[in-house]
């Protein structure tokens, strides 16, 4: 057992859990932006751990995130129930049709109970719900309707929860997503993203983690 792997998307994102923790059990990783690169990247660091004998314990999809207002304000800290790939299907006159819709499969991964049971004990404050796994980020109201409307539980999106769980569950290991908000949803204004706080409540989070 290795304990736990953290997986971000960027640098910054992970110097900043790093900047938390007070514990050598956590292996933090950056492994690129978006559903592909944290799949393979997750993958092959499960792959690499297992070939020199080593298993992780658990793997964590963390990271800045969109949140669904007022649900998740920025500078909140959310705790996925599921990670949802809300942009893999078919467009269609119709709408769109989601992976599930089209008989290919799931679009929605549960996280693990006992490892969001102990997430949320040690994160009290955590806003709690479903968080979207977007290629694309969200930049105009009518996109964000469209994602609230299909997904009502959902508290935040981001561009990797999916991939992560995708490359856990093929290895096996629990898996859950940890995201702080940087932004809200809705019409682009990248002038209004506080990143540096969602930062800040990152290397808080990972202080609550050990
Ligand atoms: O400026 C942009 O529009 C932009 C586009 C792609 C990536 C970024 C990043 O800052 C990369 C870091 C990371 O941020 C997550 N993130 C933050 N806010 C959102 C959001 O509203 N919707 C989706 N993802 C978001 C995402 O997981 C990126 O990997 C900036």
């Amino acid at each position: 057992m290795s304990g736990l792997l953290l997986v971000t998307a960027v640098e910054a994102e992970a110097d900043a859990l790093r900047a938390g923790l007070t514990t050598d059990a956590v292996t933090v990783a950056a492994v690129g932006v978006g559903p592909a690169a944290v799949a393979a990247g997750t993958a092959r660091l499960l792959a690499l751990a297992e070939a020199e004998g080593r298993r992780y314990d658990a793997v964590i999809s963390a990271g800045i995130g969109g949140g669904f207002t007022p649900r998740a304000p920025v500078g909140a800290t959310v705790l996925a129930t599921s990670s949802i790939a809300a942009d893999l299907g078919a467009d269609s006159p119709a709408g769109f049709l989601s992976l599930d819709e089209l008989g290919f499969g799931r679009i929605a991964v549960p996280v693990d109970a006992g490892l969001l049971d102990t997430l949320r004990a040690a994160l009290p404050h955590a806003v709690v719900g479903a968080v979207l796994t977007v290629s694309t980020v969200t930049g105009t109201a009518e996109r964000e309707r469209a994602l609230a409307e299909r997904h009502p539980d959902a508290v935040a999106e981001a561009m990797e929860g999916y991939g992560v769980a995708c490359a856990a569950a093929g290895a096996g290991l629990p898996f859950a997503e940890l995201r702080t908000i940087s932004n809200p949803i809705g019409p682009r204004d990248r002038g209004a993203w506080r990143i540096r706080d969602a930062f800040t409540a990152l290397t808080a989070a990972a202080a609550a983690l050990g």
